[in-house]
């Protein structure tokens, strides 16, 4: 089931060492069907950028003809700056608007699509990962990469914009302090990129922790009454405690080398620029150049100092995006073990067949399930498996339905082999009453309609009343429109069953599979359903999993199984005369029922 969040750290690795992704490539699929957004995004930020260029020219201007005095030149300077900022706030406001909205599209776009590919996914995959952690997946590292495209992303075009206009503008005011300023860069630089890797490999480990704590947090949380019955609440917390803390320390890790990167970078760029200018106001002092050209190119210098240690910053937060992609792109790119084929072939129901079919579950390769299963249903036979637990019977039913595929052997539906046909088309013809029955946070009704969406209310009632259900539920506060919790914590055991049943029933497919689908009703109950599922069997495939054999003694024919292989098949009255398990399982049981 799930794994002990002190996995997590394992994953990680695993994860690490498989292939880097490219930063955020991955998500530019995900940009492609907005491109008028991004341009007109990127020319938004070109415009802001540009004023903001401006803006020192102007001040250059104003100071030297303050000291000609031509006043009606700084009337329209005035003028003018005012126009500007009117398209500064134009700019700014289109560039927020444009920008946020698409982060927001493109997230959007990014869970669903992550959605879809999971709710496809086999059992199999979810063996590995708890499901809390998915979702984590979906919500915090989507909100990540949100403000990394709402905002983060838009700042690094707007700096870097600044950053190279500034650069050529303070070359056009001095070439010589310029050239001195380059000589920094590289020192700028060095740090970002030595520690820029570090600072996403500390953020996807942060992420990874943060996704196993909120999956320690669901399974606690979805099994507290069990928790609390044990009274392991301290345990729990504990448990969660420690998960919580080890995001934490990751967090402190990651802030530590952010801020290292930060501080070196805000000190080489502001100290370099103020070195400058230290020569700079030598110059002055020495009428090489006028006061107007020094504050013009302090400005200049002050905007590439200002926008390259925000770059900095924004780029560590671009390499946390990048981590947080990184396991987003794992979830897009999940391979599953269970593909549909390339050319589908048509399903259509007809004999169900096992051949010498030899399965292990993937979590425990060296301890088969199954071992050599042969047998064949043909159309309208009810099949029972009877044996004691663990012999496999739920294996088969599960494999009926391909949720895994077996490592040797064939199972053919209708003539054709599972593997062939598009899981969705023969699954189609299936009706499961699971072991586990899986109660929806919905109502009665639409639980029910689960089985055939297009059914009518009154085909829904029909198959609540073949399955018993229809007298508890018409006794729920609002009948069958009542709310029945999550996981259906508002019914009994023995009602959630029943709403399976008349979903298994409502779904009206060839094929019935019903895991132990009786199993927690009480005699009546069993009794009325029993008869429901003998009036449905006749013309139907029926594969039935029963521990109670009185609930089988009238199928067609019994397998029984033991450790993964069928042991023994027959009639109830041949099985009871050959005196092999069965017998010893029905004289067991018989005898109790009789004593009772
Ligand atoms: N997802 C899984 N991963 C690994 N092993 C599994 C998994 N599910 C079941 N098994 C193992 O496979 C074997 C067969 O299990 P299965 O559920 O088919 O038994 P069963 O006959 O239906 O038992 P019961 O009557 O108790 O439901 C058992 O040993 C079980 O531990």
């Amino acid at each position: 089931m799930a794994q002990t969040p002190n996995s997590a750290a394992e994953v990680s690795e695993e994860r690490a060492a498989s292939k880097r992704v490219g930063v955020l490539q991955a998500l530019l699929p995900y940009f492609a069907p907005y491109k008028i957004w991004v341009v007109l995004a990127l020319a938004a930020l070109t415009i802001t950028a540009s004023v903001s260029l401006i803006l020192p020219v102007a001040a250059r201007r104003v100071i030297d003809g303050f000291s000609v005095g031509d006043v009606s030149l700084l009337n329209q300077y005035f003028m003018g700056a005012i126009a500007v900022a009117a398209i500064f706030a134009l700019g700014t406001g289109l560039r927020y608007y444009v920008v946020t909205r698409l982060g927001e599209r493109v997230v959007a776009d990014l869970r669903k699509a992550i959605f879809d590919r999971m709710i496809g996914m086999s059992p199999a995959y979810f063996e590995k990962l708890m499901t809390g952690e998915v979702l984590s997946r979906i919500t915090t590292d989507t909100t990540l990469i949100l403000s990394v495209i709402g905002s983060s992303a838009s700042w690094m075009l707007r700096n870097m914009l600044m950053m190279s206009g500034g650069l050529i503008m303070m070359l056009w005011t001095s070439p010589k302090l310029t050239g001195l300023v380059l000589l920094i860069v590289p020192l700028i630089l060095g740090p970002i990129l030595a520690l820029g890797r570090k600072l996403r490999g500390l953020s996807r480990q942060n992420q990874d922790w943060i996704a196993a704590s909120s999956g320690k947090a669901s399974e606690s949380l979805l099994s507290a009454q069990t928790v609390q019955a044990f009274t392991h609440e301290a345990r729990s917390s504990t448990e969660f405690s420690n998960v919580t803390e080890k995001a934490y320390d990751s967090a402190r890790a990651r802030i530590k080398t952010r801020a290292l990167i930060t501080m070196i970078i805000i000190f080489v760029a502001f100290s370099g620029v103020m070195g400058v200018l230290w020569i700079g106001a030598i110059d002055v002092r020495s009428g090489a150049t006028t006061a107007g050209q020094l504050v013009q190119f302090v400005i200049y210098a002050a905007i590439v100092a200002s926008s390259t240690a925000a770059l900095s910053e924004l780029w560590s937060e671009l390499q946390r995006a990048a981590g947080a992609t990184e396991r987003l792109v794992e979830l897009l790119e999940a391979e599953d073990s269970i593909a549909d084929p390339q050319e589908p072939i048509p399903a259509k129901p007809g004999a169900l067949v096992f051949e010498d079919v030899k399965f292990a579950f993937p979590s425990r390769p060296d301890q088969p399930a199954l071992n050599g299963v042969n047998f064949t249903i043909n159309p309208g036979e009810t099949v029972a498996l009877v044996g004691p637990s663990g012999a496999g019977k739920s294996t088969i039913i599960q494999l009926v339905q391909r949720f895994f595929d077996p490592q040797a052997g064939h199972i053919t539906f209708g003539g054709v082999a599972l593997p062939q046909m598009r899981r969705s088309d023969f699954r189609q013809f299936m009706a499961l009453v699971p072991q586990d029955p899986v109660v929806f946070a919905s109502s009665a009704y639409d639980n029910i309609l689960f089985g055939r969406p297009s059914a009518s209310r009154d085909e829904v009632i029909a198959a609540a009343k073949a399955a018993a259900a229809d007298d508890f539920i018409r006794a729920l506060p609002d009948g069958y429109d009542s709310y029945v919790g999550e996981r259906g914590v508002m019914l009994s055991g023995g009602q959630k069953q029943r709403i399976a049943i008349a979903r298994a029933i409502l779904r009206d497919a060839p094929v019935l599979l019903l895991d132990e689908a009786t199993s927690a009703l009480d005699g009546e109950s069993e009794a009325l359903v029993q008869k429901a599922f003998e009036a449905l069997s006749k013309h139907r495939t029926t594969l039935v999993v029963a521990h109670r054999l009185a609930t089988v003694k009238n199928a067609d024919r019994i397998l029984v199984m033991d450790q993964g292989q069928i042991i023994a098949q027959g009639t109830h009255a041949s099985l009871v005369a050959e005196g092999g398990l069965y017998a010893r399982l029905a004289k067991l049981q018989f005898s109790q029922t009789d004593g009772a």
